[in-house]
């Protein structure tokens, strides 16, 4: 082998084994590598375990977390409703020391001091068994005494503070009446006399407006109307009020004793015209008598007087006229009257009077004191007065005489029945007196006449069902009535033409209401409340014939009463 070949060789060999040294260094490397992988590998994998650990004790604790929120609300709402328990309690606890009375407070404080038991341990409050069981704790808490003595000494404020408020209260109601009472006892003086002032100021209006009526009255013919309301009359068997209804639905007004007010319970139905009077219920049949009085006096001197009681069947007319025995009405205490003025004037004057009574039953004229008179007639003398030739007139002498001569008219009298009264009148009672006066001195004679008339009732054919001979009464009724408001309308209007001959009624009246005479229509009212159609219907004829003609008409002095009266204040009024 040439040297150049094994230098080749060698070469060769320290490559290969430089070679091999690095194919072992790679191979080192490698596995260095591999380790360091594996390495990292083991780690990558402790992590990934120890991250999912923490992300199971995450998860743990997240439970754990919502857990204890899940306690805590609950502990929380546990608490709102301690607490609220508490806030109940202690208001029940207050409540209860402020109802309880010193005395109850005291026992009750004893009681439970004691627990109920008598024990002597204080303790507070028991409060109901439900809040006991439930909140336990709450109860051992208020049973403890620091808390039991906060709360006695809040109940003693609390009391101490009650009796001040109620003190306070007692004097401020003191001085309130105190303060109350001089109010009242100021505005009372202060209102009394302002109106005390305006009552007089209208009074004295009225008076005046009432002279000036007065004055017109006399100008248009001396016709006065007055009301008269009956009392509610009251049922024999049980003292209840006759139509049960105990309100009565007439009235008088209070500032104007001139008007009347109809009304029923829900609304007024009629307030009138004033009247010349309204005469109250509870007047006496002697009181009434004082009202009418001057108008009789004036008969005596020379004066013609009618006076006429109006108003539907029970309203009082035959009361008024005349009156049960023990109260006796206008007819009886009229002709008194007359007696005990001529007596006074007997040195002067002779007096001579003589009483008749007639009914107008049915248009017929019957003689009350003679019943064979059944049928008699109106007739015009020569000197054109009318006259009953045959009427009974019996000269009176005495009170004894007038007592009897009306007892046995009254007797005479028609009474029918109907079915609004069964005791109803149904003809015109009149009782006539005529006075004739000799004057000794001058032997003038003057004669009054005083016609007192208890018209039948007024009440309208249609409330009565009357048929047959009560309807015919019913409508000669009507008839006449109306025709005796036209007649007094006529005359207080100063008509030319008076009708005064459309009825017998007006046609005996004709001397009496004709010329220089006075009128005096008392018109009746009842109470009750069944009566009120009529008692308005009555109200509607007074005011028809207490109409005053106001302006436009002469005096008719040619209408002068025949006696030709002595000039005289002729006003009935006081
Ligand atoms: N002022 C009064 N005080 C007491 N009772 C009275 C009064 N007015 C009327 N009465 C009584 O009322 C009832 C009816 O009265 P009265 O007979 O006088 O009525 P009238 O209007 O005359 O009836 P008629 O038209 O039917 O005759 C009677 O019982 C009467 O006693």
């Amino acid at each position: 082998m040439d040297s150049q070949n094994v230098g080749d060789i060698d070469i060769f060999q320290q490559c290969k084994y430089i070679h091999e040294v690095e194919l072992v260094n790679m191979k080192l490397q490698m596995r260095i590598l591999e380790t360091h992988i594996e390495t990292k590998d083991r780690l990558l994998r402790n992590l990934e375990d120890i991250i999912d650990e923490q992300e199971a004790r995450i998860a743990n604790m997240e439970d754990f977390i919502q857990v204890l929120s899940l306690d805590f609300g609950t502990l929380s709402e546990e608490n709102m409703r301690l607490k609220n328990a508490l806030t109940q309690m202690q208001k029940s606890t207050r409540m209860n020391e402020l109802l309880e009375t010193d005395e109850d407070y005291e026992s009750s404080d004893l009681m439970s001091c004691d627990g109920g038991t008598g024990n002597g341990r204080s303790t507070s409050p028991q409060p109901t068994s439900d809040v006991t069981k439930s909140y336990p704790l709450m109860v051992q808490s208020m049973r403890e005494e620091s808390h039991w003595k906060k709360l006695q000494r809040c109940a003693e404020e609390l009391k101490s503070e009650k009796d001040e408020l109620r003190q306070l209260a007692l004097d401020t109601k003191d001085a309130f009446n105190v303060c109350m009472g001089e109010m009242k006892m100021m505005l009372t003086s202060k209102t009394t006399d302002f109106f005390r002032v305006l009552i007089e100021r209208y009074k004295a209006e009225m008076e005046k407006r009432k002279q000036l009526h007065n004055q017109l009255v006399e100008l248009n013919g001396n016709i006065r109307v007055f009301y008269r309301i009956r009392p509610l009359l009251r049922l024999p068997q049980n003292n209840e009020a006759e139509d049960g209804n105990e309100k009565p639905v007439v009235f008088i007004d209070d500032m104007d004793n001139g008007v009347v007010h109809v009304t029923n319970t829900s609304n007024t139905k009629k307030t009138s015209a004033s009247a010349d009077k309204v005469i109250p219920t509870d007047f006496s049949q002697e009181q009434i008598f004082e009202e009418v009085s001057p108008i009789i006096t004036s008969c005596i001197d020379g004066y013609n007087v009618c006076i006429f009681a109006y108003g539907h069947t029970g309203s009082g007319k035959t009361y008024t006229m005349e009156g049960p025995l023990d109260a006796p009405g206008i007819n009886q205490r009229a002709i008194m009257q007359l007696f005990e003025t001529a007596k006074d004037r007997s040195n002067d004057i002779s007096y001579n009077i003589k009483v008749s009574m007639m009914e107008i039953y049915n248009e017929k004229i019957r003689d009350l004191l003679n019943t064979a008179n059944s049928n008699l007639s109106i007739r015009q003398t020569d000197e054109g007065k009318s006259s009953i030739p045959g009427l009974e007139e019996v000269l009176v002498t005495s009170a004894q005489e007038v007592t009897d001569t009306l007892a046995k008219g009254r007797k005479n009298k028609v009474v029918a029945a109907t079915e609004a009264n069964i005791e109803s009148s149904r003809s015109h009672v009149i009782v006539r007196v005529v006075v004739s006066a000799t004057n000794l001195i001058t032997k003038v004679t003057t004669v009054g006449r005083l016609n007192l008339v208890d018209l039948a009732g007024s009440e309208r054919v249609s409330q009565t069902n009357a048929t047959g001979q009560l309807l015919k009464e019913a409508q000669a009724i009507n008839k006449s009535l109306s025709e005796l408001g036209n007649v007094v309308l006529a005359l207080r209007q100063n008509q030319k033409h008076i009708p005064f001959r459309n009825c017998q009624l007006t046609r005996i009246l004709e001397d009496s209401l004709n010329g220089d005479s006075k009128t005096l229509v008392l018109v009746h009212l009842s109470p009750d409340a069944k009566s009120l159609n009529e008692s308005i219907s009555s109200v509607n004829f007074a005011e028809k014939i207490g109409q005053v003609f106001k302006s436009g008409f002469k005096r008719d002095v040619t209408r002068k009463s025949i006696s030709g009266p002595p000039k005289i204040p002729a006003s009935p009024r006081k």
